[in-house]
């Protein structure tokens, strides 16, 4: 709702209030209609200001209203009514204006802000385009290039970065609803008629055209697939060429064809998904509301390789003091020199003059004593990780709690080699660890409620998007990758080229395709894991089944060939020289493949991009409900989550389980069931129990599926 009160000075004061973000519902859009027909009926009111409850001047239409149909006043005429009032109206931004919160702001005469709250148009990031004239009155008042950034981005930004861009017109330290009171008494009797902005010209360059024909070749590059940057760029351009009221329509012409998308909806769901997860849950009953977590202060880094240094510079940049540890001469050498410097780099890209914490380097583990959290980031070796968790063991404190960066090892083996079982946990970061937001969070048999929730905590003060997941061999994310890349090997036997199977995956939206991929992390990562399991190495008999399945010995042999990806120049595709970013197709690749079909009496056949799409994603998905089935993942938003921030998966296809939702978990089935029966030694292709389960109850839509998990489960069905 919305409430009014006459203040001293006979200023109206409106109040939106819906916590926690004072978000636009219907209550809260009716108590505003309400609350301005008063300020013009009661001659009393010379002015007005709005503000929102709690320091929050407005986050937006309430996203959860666009999932049923929609009611109440609408935003468009309400804003109008506001800009169209002979008394001046001033909105105190406090906290944040986001969306329609700062669209109603555009609507009021005047804007004045704190200097620290947040503004911006972020319905791009929803599917959607700021609808309630945010794309008409923005150009006219900050310019059409501003605004092309501001609405084709979402990006939020300061007070006093609106106040350069001329958004607002005063910004303070204080309080801004203090302030705007006073200035609202001041300009009673100014006219308002500049002060209009749909009555203002759109504040243009001379060359349009040109402009908004370049902008939008840049937001296409960028958008891989995004409909709605594309639908900005082009309701700015009605802006710029267009009346305000033909704008206007064109706005919502736009945002029409957007609000019922599926993008739109993957989008909104992947906003959720990201909170959802916040919200973890364990098998045990702790919960993210029941369990009390440890602040911690002092943490320490073993081993600075890429992704120790920046697990280093992570920590400090969320104000940690942490002592970094290498025990080789030469890695602690490049650290020294590299770590401040990222660390510098980081805070300035953040707005910081200088990080929060600090990061001091040793080459003893004895200097670990007495930090409250250790996390481990050596070689990915079973032995010398074990070794390590028994010495870290003894060296320290008793509460301190022992963290693992392994990518996909056994936690509960690390645990049993401690005195503190309870207190080790996984805690798997993605590279370069100070930047990609995903943090895989695993929990052991044995980690303590307490420490999964200090560890959450911790994720979130490093601002990560933190995921509990169980203890399986690769996690969530890794585990289901693993068929993935499985099958795009088997495509590459079967006919296709790594640069077919690539353009079809990054025609999906993801921003490398596997073997890119593959290349820019390096060939030997998985050759070493395979050797480890015994799938390849000397003795290994070279066919095309190991381990009783079906298996490509395509990327050993890239390995054995010295193609190691990027680093060697080499790999799947061919670069400028070592360490080349810019891949180029191959010949010998192809003459590899050709020599490779040839020896295994492998006919090569064309292969369309359906199957090639399918074959990848499908099993992906399959590995998905098996993660579910298994309880390794609490809920499908936690998948979704981890492929969204940790694996390029295209955000406008909200993660893998929820496009499984969106393809029909019935067509999933039935294609799984079709390639099963093609290639019936890929397990991996062998629909899982919870996939069946799904169909059988009618294909329920996502938000019911933890639900049906959870009973299945109590029945012992899965
Ligand atoms: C605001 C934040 C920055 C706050 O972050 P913080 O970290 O402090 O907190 P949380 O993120 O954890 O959030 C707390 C809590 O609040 C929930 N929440 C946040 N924002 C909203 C919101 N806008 N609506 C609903 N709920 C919200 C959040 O989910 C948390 O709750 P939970 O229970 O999950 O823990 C941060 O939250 C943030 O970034 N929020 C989103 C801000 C945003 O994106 N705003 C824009 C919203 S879209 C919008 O405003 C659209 C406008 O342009 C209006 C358009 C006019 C509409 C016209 C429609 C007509 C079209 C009809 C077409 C029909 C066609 C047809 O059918 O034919």
């Amino acid at each position: 709702m919305a409430t009014f009160s006459l203040l001293p000075g006979s200023v109206a004061l409106i109040t939106l209030t819906n916590p926690p973000v004072n978000a636009l519902s219907a209550a809260v859009r009716a108590g505003i209609v309400q609350a301005v027909q008063r300020s013009v009926e009661d001659p009393k009111v010379k002015s007005v200001v709005i503000c929102g409850q709690n320091g929050r001047f407005c986050g937006g239409a309430d996203i959860r209203e666009f999932a049923g149909p929609m009611s109440g006043p609408p935003l468009v005429p309400l804003i109008h009514a506001i800009e169209a009032l002979d008394k001046p109206v001033v909105a105190a931004i406090e906290g944040l204006a986001l969306g329609g919160g700062l669209e109603l702001a555009l609507g009021c005469h005047y804007r004045i802000a704190h200097t620290t709250a947040l503004l911006g148009l972020p319905e791009v990031t929803l599917g959607l385009l700021p609808a309630a004239g945010g794309t008409q009155r923005l150009p006219r008042l900050a310019g059409l290039p501003a605004a092309l950034d501001l609405i084709t981005t979402g990006r939020h930004i300061s007070g006093t970065e609106a106040l350069e861009l001329g958004i607002v017109d005063q910004v303070t330290d204080g309080s801004a609803l203090d302030i705007a009171l006073e200035f609202a008494k001041s300009i009673v009797g100014r006219p308002l008629n500049t002060r209009r902005l749909s009555t203002l010209p759109c504040r243009c360059p001379t060359d349009i055209d040109n402009l908004l024909d370049r902008f939008m070749v840049q937001v296409r590059q960028r958008a891989r697939g995004a409909l709605a940057p594309v639908a900005c760029v082009g309701a700015l351009r009605a802006a710029a060429t267009l009346p305000y009221a033909q704008g206007l329509r064109k706005e919502r012409e736009l945002m029409d064809t957007l609000f019922n998308s599926g993008q739109a909806r993957a989008l909104q769901y992947a906003f959720f998904s990201q909170r959802v997860v916040g919200k973890w849950t364990l098998p045990s009953g702790a919960r993210w509301d029941n369990t009390t977590s440890r602040t911690i202060s002092t943490a320490a880094v073993i081993g600075l390789g890429t992704m120790g240094r920046g697990i280093a510079v992570a920590l400090a940049l969320a104000g940690m003091s942490v002592v970094a540890v290498e025990t080789q001469e030469k890695q602690l050498s490049e650290a020294r020199q590299m770590v401040p410097a990222m660390l510098q780099r980081e805070a300035g890209r953040r707005g910081l003059d200088t990080a929060p914490g600090v990061i001091s380097f040793c080459s003893s583990l004895q200097d670990v004593s007495e930090v409250e959290l250790v996390i481990e980031a050596v070689f990915e070796d079973m032995a010398l990780k074990l070794q390590l968790f028994r010495q870290l063991s003894a060296v320290c404190k008793p509460d301190t709690l022992l963290c693992s960066n392994t990518s996909g090892l056994d936690i509960d083996q690390l645990a049993a080699a401690t005195q503190r079982p309870g207190l080790v946990v996984g805690m798997h970061f993605f590279a370069p660890a100070h930047i990609m937001k995903l943090l895989e969070v695993v929990c052991g048999t044995r980690s303590s409620p307490e420490t999964v929730a200090t560890v959450m905590q911790l994720g979130k003060r490093m601002g990560k998007v933190s995921v509990a997941v169980g203890n399986c061999p690769g996690f969530v994310g890794n585990r289901m990758l693993k068929p993935y890349t499985e099958q795009a090997n088997f495509l590459l036997e079967e006919g296709a080229m790594p640069e077919q199977v690539d353009k079809v995956l990054e025609e999906f939206g993801f921003p490398m395709g596997v073997f890119r991929m593959s290349d820019l992390s390096g060939l030997d990562v998985g050759w070493r894991i395979r050797k480890a399991a015994g799938l390849t190495g000397p003795g290994v008999e070279p066919t095309r089944t190991r381990q009783g399945r079906r298996y490509s010995p395509l990327p050993d042999q890239m390995c054995e060939a010295g193609r190691l990806g990027q680093k060697t120049g080499r790999g799947w595709y061919q670069y400028d020289g070592p360490g080349g970013r810019v891949a180029r197709s191959d010949p010998w690749v192809q003459t590899f493949l050709d020599a490779y079909r040839a020896r295994h009496n492998l006919a090569a056949r064309v292969i369309a991009a359906e199957e090639i799409l399918e074959r990848c994603l499908y099993s992906l998905i399959n590995e998905g409900f098996k993660i579910l089935q298994d309880g390794m993942a609490a809920g499908p938003e936690d998948i979704d989550a981890i492929y969204v921030f940790g694996y390029g998966w295209p955000r406008h296809r909200g993660g893998p389980m929820f496009h499984a939702g969106q393809v029909g978990l019935a067509r999933v089935l039935e294609k799984l069931e079709h390639y099963q029966q093609l290639h019936p030694d890929v397990a991996p292709m062998k629909p899982s129990m919870l996939l069946r389960r799904l169909v059988a109850a009618g294909s329920p839509p996502i938000q019911k599926w933890r639900e049906l998990i959870h009973r299945e489960r109590v029945h012992s069905q899965l």
